[in-house]
Formats: structure tokens, sequence, C-alpha cells
């Protein structure tokens, strides 16, 4: 029978052991419940590495996404002394294995690798693994194989076949010592797990509750019911989402701003919910200089307010019935990975029922406000004996200043292992097995099978921008951004082409670039509608002259139509239904006939200006 294990974590910086969080910002003091068996087994150097991997890959949450979190810890064989380690920023930046050789430098030799998730070498080039075998790394310790299946199994197949020994958490080491990292390595990517295995985001309900149960005064007011701490831990919890949810209620009663303002550099996204679309005409939310905002509705609801909203650069999208899970199938189109609801009972209670909430996070604060009428964190679930109360699993206590944050799952982190086929099971990428219409090869993610088609996949170019001067862009996205404003005769034009080429991902690339262009429309230069496919074009044409497997690629695609299955861009991507213009795919398959044509006439020679 198993009984009930109170597990108390310390800390200890600047490294201190994971207290198993998804969603949750860094480490601190964490009481965690769980109903296991208590083991009485001896501690294992493998499992505390292990741990020390996955908390160094949590350090990433919210920088990296849409991708999963990665650390890497590199300790000697017979000690377990630590001699390097690393984690992935964000995605394009230096892999957490190649930081974690180059710290170690000589000592990794002979080492042991600890890595929480597989390494996901998505584009043929296998940084990661690469680096480990030159290292001269003798044993790798993977905590989870990765969880999508293109890429699943590959990474440990290519370091065994160079003769070095890898041991998987679950596989080659399986006893109940290893439940802890096990755990943890899950926990860390749990966002990523959800979507693989539900092909829906990763959703946390988060409110703020009297110890009487109220979520506000009998008014409808609430500011605040929690404390500044706690608040100040939900802007770290927003840093880690890529959307935020609220309904039409809060926004008129609230007129929140819903950002992470606690400097760090992730803005998600805010969705209003209304069906009525009986919203003010002025709201925080609409400016969107401060963070992106969506208003989800039904079709046909109040068309004058919708061109208001949309002229202030809100995007509305309208659904034939809203619903908490057409919009959640919506954000998982969106590549969204972990879902942030922040709505009152009204909308939490339809969001539960339709089973798309994962986890709980209660912070409960210690006064009494009374009030038959005052709302409650969760509306009518239909429920009439307790017996038929949802149960959270794994669930921690952590005082928060006065307040306690209660939190655990409604539904437990998925095991993937037995649905996702590994490497061995599939052929390497072939377009004739693309899931999608027989001559169409769709891509948008860059973990997609053609994700290396995407312009946020870390492929750096180098191409000359001003006065013949050449750089190297760490990405296509960084390249195209930049050029918004390069050629503009200004010191603050020069400035914001450094910052965006220096950006640290192809995402905040993107995030900068249409921010600054929002936000400096006389820096853009004027030709830019009209000169934008151009520069596209150069760099992709850099990107697939440079990269033999990337050329290999697209010229493997001949005979399919390409599409970038993106959902919200009309321009550069196909759209929800086909209704986007799809340029970079156009612009793909022009590149693709030129290559193949100058493959045919050996004469014709493509350079990089042609
Ligand atoms: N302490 C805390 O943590 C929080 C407190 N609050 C407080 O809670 C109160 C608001 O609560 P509540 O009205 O529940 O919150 P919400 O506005 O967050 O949710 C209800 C609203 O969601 C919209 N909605 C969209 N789809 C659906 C659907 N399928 N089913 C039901 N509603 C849907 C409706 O908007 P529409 O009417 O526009 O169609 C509805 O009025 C306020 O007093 C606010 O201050 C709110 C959030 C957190
Ligand atoms: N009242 C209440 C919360 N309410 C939530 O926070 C939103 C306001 O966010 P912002 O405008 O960005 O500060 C509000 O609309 C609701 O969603 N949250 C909490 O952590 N504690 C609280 O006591």
């Amino acid at each position: 029978m198993p009984h009930l294990h109170l597990h108390l974590f310390s800390l200890s910086p600047p490294l201190p052991p994971t207290s198993l969080r998804s969603n949750l910002p860094s480490p601190r003091v964490t009481v965690t419940v769980t109903c296991s068996a208590t083991s009485a087994s001896k501690p294992s150097p493998d499992v505390s590495l292990l741990l020390r991997a996955a908390d160094l890959a949590d350090r990433s949450a919210g920088l990296s996404s849409p991708h999963p979190n990665f650390g890497c810890v590199i300790a000697r064989k017979n000690s377990g002394e630590v001699v390097g380690e690393g984690f992935l920023y964000a995605q394009g930046t230096k892999c957490a294995e190649l930081q974690a050789v180059e710290a170690a430098g000589e000592l990794a030799s002979g080492g042991v690798a600890y890595l929480n998730l597989e390494p996901g070498d998505c584009y043929g080039d296998h940084t990661a693994v690469s680096a480990l075998v030159q290292a001269g790394i003798s044993r790798v310790v993977v905590g989870l194989r990765h969880p999508l299946h293109h890429l699943r199994g590959k990474a440990i197949q290519s370091l065994r076949s160079e003769g070095i020994q890898v041991h998987v958490l679950g596989e080659d080491l399986k006893s109940r010592v290893y439940e802890e990292a096990l755990k943890s390595c899950l926990t860390v990517n749990a966002p990523l797990l959800y979507r693989a295995a539900f092909r829906v985001p990763f959703s946390v309900l988060k409110y703020a509750m009297t110890l009487d149960g109220k979520i506000a005064a009998s008014s409808g007011h609430a500011s605040w019911v929690s404390s500044k701490l706690s608040r100040g831990r939900v802007f770290e919890l927003r840093g880690r989402s890529d959307a935020i949810v609220v309904g039409g209620n809060t926004v008129r009663r609230d007129d929140p701003q819903l950002t992470a303002r606690h400097g760090g550099s992730h803005v998600p996204v805010r969705i209003v919910m209304s069906q009525t679309f009986d919203l003010p005409e002025e709201a925080k939310l609409w400016n969107v200089l401060e963070a992106y905002t969506i208003v989800a509705t039904q079709r046909g609801a109040r068309k004058d307010l919708q061109k208001n909203l949309a002229a202030k650069g809100v995007e509305v999208v309208e659904f034939d019935i809203l619903n908490p899970r057409d919009v959640m199938a919506y954000c998982y189109d969106r590549g969204y990975l972990s879902v942030l609801w922040e709505c009152g009972g009204g909308l939490a209670a339809p969001a539960i029922s339709a089973g798309v909430i994962h986890k709980v996070y209660a912070f409960v604060a210690p006064k009494i406000i009374g009030g038959v009428n005052a709302p409650s964190p969760v509306g009518e679930l239909g429920m009439v004996q307790m017996s038929q109360a949802l149960n959270l699993v794994d669930v921690s206590f952590e005082q928060i200043g006065p307040d306690m944050l209660i939190s655990g799952y409604l539904q437990p982190i998925p095991d993937l292992s037995p649905t996702i086929p590994s490497a061995d099971e599939i052929p390497s990428i072939d377009p004739a097995l693309s899931p999608y219409e027989t001559n169409i090869i769709s891509f948008y993610k860059t973990w997609d099978p053609f994700g290396a088609f995407s312009n946020f996949s870390p492929h750096p170019i180098q191409m000359p921008y001003e006065n013949g001067k050449h750089a190297v862009w760490p990405s296509v996205e960084h390249y195209y951004q930049a050029h918004k404003f390069v050629g503009i005769d200004s010191p603050i034009a020069r400035e914001l082409v450094e910052k965006i080429m220096t950006a640290n991902s192809p995402e905040e690339a993107a995030r900068m670039g249409r921010r600054l262009q929002r936000e400096h429309p006389k820096l853009v230069r004027a030709d830019w509608e009209n000169t934008k496919i151009d520069v596209m074009y150069r760099a992709l044409k850099c990107k697939f002259l440079t990269y033999p497997h990337l050329n290999a690629m697209l010229r493997s695609t001949a005979g399919s139509v390409l599409v970038e299955a993106s959902p919200h861009d009309l321009f550069w991507g196909g759209g929800r239904e086909g209704e986007g213009l799809n340029y970079l795919g156009r612009l793909l398959m022009q590149l693709r006939s030129e290559i193949l044509e100058q493959e045919a006439s050996p004469k014709l020679t493509l350079t990089q200006s042609t």
C-alpha cells in the first residue's frame, strides 16, 4: 500500500536540487506530497546529477518556447565531480552539450554526461552528439527520449554507434531510486509532452482566493486577494507561458494588463474569450505595444467593435461555437506549448469540464471576505456528491509571504513511451510519408520533420548588408527582421539593426523586429513592402547554398507543394484553411526549381546574388 511521503527540498545555490515544477520559476523551498512507496535504496550519483541537469534545463523555461528545455552536466567518471555544465538558452543558441564540453575542457575526456532530454538534432547537423563524441565522453545518461517521433531515439542511436555507453532512465536504469530524477525530467518538459500526447497546449489554471474560497468580493472587486509577493510569482508564471486566457467579464471588471512584469524577455500573448463581445472600447489589453492580444469570439459578434479593435492591432478570431477546447486547438495550431488560464470561475468551469486544464495553481490568502454571491474559482461542474470531486495528484504546498500556494495536476504528465515509435521503427524523412495531403509538404515549427525550412531554424548565414560589408546573421529571421531598418540614414536605425542582428534567438529577433517596426514606423525603409520578398529570397538562397544537407532536403521535395503552415501569418504562411498567400512556401519552391535547373545544366552556376 503506498503511503504519504513528505519530501522537503532545501535551497543550496547556485544549483539547488530540483523541485519538480513545470511552469514555476526558479526553485524555492517546496514541500511535495506524493503517494508513492518510500525507497530505502541508497542515493545514486546518477540521480543527483540528472536532477542537476533538469534544474539547469529549467532555467530556459519561457525563453526557449516552443522548444524543449535542455540541460547538460558533465562529471568525472569515478568521483562524480562536476566539471562542466550548460543549458540551451533558446533555439539557435549554443546547445547545452557543447557548452558543457567547452566548460569542462580536457576534463571531459572519459567523463559522464547527464542529459535531462535526448538531444533533438532536427536539422541534420549533429552538434550535440558531435560535441560529446569529440570530447571523449565515455557514458551518457539520458533522462527522457525525445518526445517527438521523428527525433526520438536518433541521438541515442548515434551515440551508441560511436561506442559510447548510453543509459536511458526507465529502460536501462529502472529501479525506484531513479523515480525522482525521471519525474524531474518529465516535469521540466511537461508542456512539450502534453502537446505531443494530446495535441493541445499544456494548460494551467491559476487563481487567488481567500480562506473562505472567494476570488473577489460580492461587488466583483478583486484587487487584491493575494499578497504582492504572490503576484510577483504570477508574473514569473506568465513569463513561462505562451498565452494567458481570461473571459470577457474579467476584462470588464478588472481591466487587466496580463503582462509578465518581472523583466524576463518572454512576452505571452493575451487571449480574451468573449461570447457576447460586450467588451469595452478602451482597455489596457488593447494596447498591443505591450503584448499581443487576441479576442476569441462567436462568429458574427459585433462587427463594429471587431473593426475598432482590429484598427488598434488586436486580432479577432471567430469560432462557430466558442468553447475552451476549440480555443486550445487553435492555440495548438499556433504552436503554443503552455497556456495560463487567469479567468474567473465562469470560464474555469467549462475549461475543466472540457478536459483542457492539466494543472492548477491556487494561491490561498489568509483572509475572509464572505458574501453568498462573491465569486469562487470554479463555477458549475454539475457534481452532486463529494465522491465525484476531482482529485489532484503530485500536490505541492509552498508558503509565499503570508499566502499558501497549492499546486497539483488534474491530469498526470503523459508517459509517451508506449505511444510514440522510436527512430528504429520509422524510416528517415521521406516526403512520401508526409502526414499531410499527398503532394503537399507543410512545415512550421523548426522541430517538425521539414522544420529546417522554417526561418527560425538556427542556420547562420553570411550576407553583406551595408557598404558591401559582410556579417554573420544567426538565422534567416535575424536577417529579414533587421532589414526593415537597413539603409536608413539614422544612428537609431543602425542601432536597431545591430540589436536585431545580435538577438539571442530567431524568436527574439522576430519579436524585436515586429515590435520595433510598430514603435518606429518612420525608421522602416520606405520600400520595405516592395522589397521584403527580395530580401527574404536572398537570405533563403544563402541558407540553402551554404548547408548541403538543407539543400538535399529541399531537392528531395521535388514534385511537392511546400506550404508554411502558419495559421496566422497570411502573407508568408498558408493560413489555417489555405487562405494565406504562402510566400515563404512559394519562394522555397522557386529556389528549388533554380537549384534543380542548375543541376540539370551544370554549366549554369547558381550564386547567392542571382
Ligand atoms: N482572484 C482571482 O484570481 C481572479 C478573480 N477574478 C474576478 O472574478 C470575477 C469574474 O469572474 P468570471 O465572470 O467567472 O470570469 P471571466 O470573465 O474570466 O469568465 C467568464 C466569461 O468568460 C466568457 N466565456 C467565453 N466562453 C465561455 C464559455 N464557453 N462559457 C462561459 N463563459 C465563457 C464570457 O464572457 P462574455 O460575457 O464577454 O461573453 C463569460 O462572461 C471578477 O470579479 C474578477 O475580478 C477573475 C480572475 C482571477
Ligand atoms: N485578483 C488577483 C488576481 N487576478 C488576476 O490578475 C489579473 C490582473 O492582472 P494585472 O492587471 O496584470 O495585474 C486579473 O484580471 C485576474 O485575472 N491574481 C492574483 O494573482 N491575485 C489576485 O489577488
